[in-house]
């Protein structure tokens, strides 16, 4: 079944309010991306993974992934497309004050691209159901430069571009080889496969009964 992306928020508010906090779903999202990474590339140990986060929840999902990354032995970078203050959900500022504490994870920030390695592997967490209108900086620039990257590219949720309701796409948006998709399939996602690449849907522990008068 293919739901709404207005479906899907009030879903997961509802969980929420039920107590299943945002940032639980947070951490089995990124949890559930990571075993779908490793499953398909066997191991991610040694490899060099660039992972781009913006400020929202999409974000969020990356620095989880950025952690648990870490402890499959991956040598994982985090790009923030802003600064930390700029961040805007409590549950990923808690993620990224964990990364804080964390040297295994490189942390770097602001909009200037000149990386020392060539990454093995791209995670797009800039934008997910959040997106709205033309993309803005510095977000166009990281999409442009992930398109222009001959690496394996995972899309967190959506890729970043792509309206999750229509499947209409901004001025720019990232072209994946794979994308986890959480709880159920919003209904623009699967008419983009050129896009998606490999697509999947993940449970992301809310409550079926959060769906109670929605679905
Ligand atoms: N489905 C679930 O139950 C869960 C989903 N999770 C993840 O959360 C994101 C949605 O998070 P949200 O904070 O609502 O939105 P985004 O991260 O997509 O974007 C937020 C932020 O981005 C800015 N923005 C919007 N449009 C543009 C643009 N065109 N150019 C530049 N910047 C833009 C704007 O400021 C917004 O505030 C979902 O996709 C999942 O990945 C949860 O982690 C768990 C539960
Ligand atoms: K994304």
């Amino acid at each position: 079944m293919e739901i709404t992306v207005d479906q899907m928020y009030r879903i997961e508010n509802k969980g929420h309010d039920m107590g299943f906090l945002k940032k639980f779903m947070m951490e089995n999202a990124g949890a559930a991306s990571v075993r779908r990474l490793v499953d398909k590339l066997g191991s991610v140990e040694s490899k060099h993974i660039l992972i781009f986060v913006g400020l929202g929840n999409n974000g969020g999902d990356g620095l989880v992934m950025a952690r648990h990354l870490a402890g499959y032995g991956a040598k994982v970078t985090v790009m923030l497309l802003g600064t930390p203050e700029k961040i805007k959900t409590e549950e990923s500022n808690w993620n990224w004050s964990i990364l804080q504490k964390m040297p295994s994870v490189k942390l770097t920030t602001g909009d200037s691209f000149n990386f020392d390695f060539k990454p093995d592997v791209i995670v797009d967490g800039i934008l997910g159901t959040g997106i709205s209108g033309e993309i803005r900086e510095p977000y166009a620039s990281a999409i442009n430069f992930i398109n222009e990257i001959d690496c394996y590219k995972f899309a967190v949720d959506v890729p970043s571009g792509l309206d999750p309701q229509t499947g209409e796409t901004a001025n720019i948006c990232t072209k994946c080889d794979m994308t986890v998709t959480f709880h159920k399939m919003k209904q623009g996602i699967p008419k983009r496969k050129d896009l998606t690449g490999e697509l999947y849907v993940e449970k992301i522990g809310i409550p079926p009964e959060a769906e109670e008068g929605i679905l």
